[in-house]
């Protein structure tokens, strides 16, 4: 779920503070204000959103991202960037005199330190991408696309998996790679939610995703498909293997214990689950149904 670091970050906003304290005395004190007439209010206004904008991509950093040496080397870099902006929009009202023209000189050295800061933060913020694509390889295949997430699993929605298998369908079609999808639905979420309220359950969808994506090779896809069901694609996969692969998570989804607040255990973690390979006279939807089909079977051939 989405979190907010700005309580983190009080040293940095107050550094904040003090930069801007700064950067209005010494324009104010060394400052004379301009006549009304002699502003140039289209520029000023351009500018001023310009420098109101660079404060928005700074706010949003730190409400956006932990400690660390990536946040301190944006938060400098944007905020060297905002007070040469800032300056450049108070030049609009004042004018120097000739003993502090020097003012106007070094509006823009702030933003050259601004600018190596900002790249080296792209510098390790890429190293840090690096590990946080390992770690979604299960969750997403060469696409990125934040509207199809889902907040509480942390993985794609169905859509994004449908996507995925018309894909892996077109490419059945040309290539015969056989490829399998896997169904997998929490047995009595229903009463988990009754009984342990939908924080705890949302923690357990969450959980639950975590060990299946964990479970997967990194080939394989995990997304959530509604509700409390999950749905795995397996490519280049036989239907053997496949079950092999889905049976393994299943076990290591029952061996989870979920816990509450008070460290108790709040109840059960297992799944019903299904498999189908696809053939190529499949299509999405008589794929998706025969999925469900076989999985409502399954359920029914459990609770008898
Ligand atoms: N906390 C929480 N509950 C959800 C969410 N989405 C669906 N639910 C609930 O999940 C429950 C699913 O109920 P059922 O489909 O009957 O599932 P079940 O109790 O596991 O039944 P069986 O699958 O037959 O074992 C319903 O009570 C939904 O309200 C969610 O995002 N968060």
């Amino acid at each position: 779920m989405p979190q907010s670091f700005i309580k983190l970050h009080t040293t940095l906003l107050s550094i904040l503070l003090f930069m801007l304290f700064l950067a209005l005395l010494v324009v104010f004190q060394l400052g004379t204000l301009k006549p009304a007439v002699d502003i140039d209010w289209v520029d000023s206004v351009a500018e001023g959103g310009i420098a109101f904008m660079t404060l928005i991509w700074l706010l949003t950093t730190l409400i956006m991202r932990p400690k660390g040496t990536v946040t301190n080397l944006l938060f400098f870099g944007l905020s060297a960037m905002h007070i040469t902006l800032l300056l450049d929009f108070l030049d609009e009202f004042f004018t120097f005199s000739k003993h502090h023209s020097w003012l106007s000189s070094l509006e823009a050295f702030p933003a050259v330190v601004g600018m190596i800061l900002m790249s080296l933060a792209m510098y390790y913020w890429g190293q840090e991408q690096r590990v946080l694509n390992h770690l979604l390889t299960k969750k997403e295949r060469f696409y990125r696309t934040h509207g199809l997430h889902d907040f509480i699993t942390g993985l794609y929605r169905a859509d994004y998996m449908k996507r995925q298998i018309e894909q892996e369908l077109i490419k059945l079609a040309n290539t015969s790679n056989c490829f399998c999808i896997a169904l997998f639905d929490i047995k009595g979420f229903a009463l988990f939610n009754q009984r342990y309220g939908s924080i705890r359950a949302n923690n357990l969808l969450f959980d639950i995703g975590q060990i299946i994506t964990l479970n997967l090779r990194n080939t394989d896809l995990a997304c959530r498909f509604a509700s409390d069901r999950f749905i795995v694609l397996l490519p280049n996969t036989s239907h053997l293997e496949a079950t092999y692969i889905t049976k393994q998570v299943a076990n290591m989804v029952a061996q989870h214990t979920p816990y509450d607040q008070n460290q108790a255990k709040t109840g059960f973690s297992q799944v019903h689950w299904h498999c189908v390979e696809a053939a190529d006279t499949d299509t999405l939807s008589n794929l998706l149904t025969e999925l469900n089909q076989g999985l409502e079977q399954q359920k029914r051939a459990t609770t008898v």
